[in-house]
């Protein structure tokens, strides 16, 4: 099956977005059985990198318990179909990590900013299209800007050489006609492919990957059986059922997906995805979704309701990569209270 053959390119992102809701434990065995089960399926693309992308894995971010190019190379052995990618936001990982993943077989790099920081990916966007890789830019928290901001973010993405730009609800923030009117502005500007990332903290991530659908995004991201980073991405088996009674051409088949989410990947959860008051909260306060485990293991640690720590992050407009603020808050809650208490 040729790209032509589906209406929407979906890449599934679950061994890399799911990282971060299993603390980057991935086994070799997990993502060879993944891998294998998506490749059979016949998903075009699969993301393989630690949540936080290519060398994520250190104290800040959480470790990994196997190296990342050791998952990527098993990912790569495995694929008779599918092609691997990896993500990359730049200053946490580097061109040479980008150079060793091409070298191991990846067909996809995306490489991932803030959403009003576009410029700090231009060499990696160029790096990414001399190794010959579909070269996607990805505009994080994209809820964090207005349009007019977003599409001048995209067009330096364009400019950069990106084939693809997406819109990444990264908080699962977004409400649906914030989803359409941005997907329309980057309809009527740029000349590439739009796509878009949803979480589904507020219930919303199936509603908004239909918007953006509507509005003519053609890159779709999801996670099977919801494993990605809060209460998880828009739900990959879900979606391409959906665009089967759409009538929307994935190529996936849909039983294959269905009998993987159930048989391989809910074993590896430690318990099922789900909007509880913690990922609830991330939606509604318009927090990185990535910061879920971390913010429960701060409220832990000082005594506190990581509800507390989630909205003033939200307040503060913590982005990704300032995973430190969130000690940082957790410990500044916990002395003001101890100082109420104590007068
Ligand atoms: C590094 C983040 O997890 C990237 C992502 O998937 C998002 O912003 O959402
Ligand atoms: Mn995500």
């Amino acid at each position: 099956m040729t790209q032509q053959d589906r209406d929407i390119v979906i890449t599934e992102v679950a061994l890399r977005d799911g990282s971060h809701a299993i603390s980057h434990q991935y086994t070799t065995e997990q993502v060879i059985n993944v891998t294998k089960a998506l490749d059979e399926a016949n998903v075009p693309y699969i993301e393989v990198s630690h949540g936080d992308g290519l060398a994520g894995s250190s104290l800040q971010y959480g470790l990994s318990l196997t190296n990342e190019m050791e998952l990527i190379e098993a990912a790569v052995s495995v694929c008779k179909q599918s092609k691997i990618g990896v993500l990359l936001l730049p200053g946490i990982g580097t061109i040479k990590d980008l150079n060793e993943a091409a070298n191991l077989g990846v067909r996809m790099a995306r490489i991932a900013t803030h959403v009003t920081e576009a410029d700090v990916s231009a060499q990696h966007i160029a790096r990414a299209k001399e190794l010959g890789l579909v070269t996607v830019g990805f505009l994080m928290m994209s809820h964090m800007a207005p349009v007019k901001t977003l599409v001048e973010q995209a067009k330096l993405m364009e400019s950069y050489g990106a084939d693809t730009v997406y819109v990444v609800d990264s908080a699962g923030a977004m409400l649906p006609y914030q989803v359409k009117e941005r997907i329309q502005a980057l309809k009527q500007t740029l000349g590439i492919n739009i796509g878009f990332h949803g979480h589904n903290n507020l219930s919303l991530a199936m509603a908004n990957t239909l918007a953006a659908i509507e509005e003519g995004a053609t890159w779709i991201d999801g996670s099977v059986r919801c494993l990605g980073a809060g209460a998880g991405n828009t739900q990959t088996e879900v979606l391409v059922s959906v665009m089967d009674r759409l009538k929307i051409k994935t190529g996936i088949d849909v039983y294959k997906m269905m009998d993987l989410a159930e048989n391989i990947v809910a074993p590896i959860l430690n318990a099922p995805q789900e909007i509880n008051r913690d990922s609830l909260v991330l939606g509604y306060a318009g927090v990185y979704s990535s910061f879920l485990l971390h913010a429960r293991r701060a409220a832990q640690r000082f005594g506190l309701d990581s509800r507390d720590i989630l909205v003033e992050l939200g307040e503060r407009k913590v982005v990704g990569g300032q995973e430190d603020m969130i000690v940082d808050i957790a410990a500044e809650i916990a002395s003001k209270r101890s100082k109420v208490a104590s007068s």
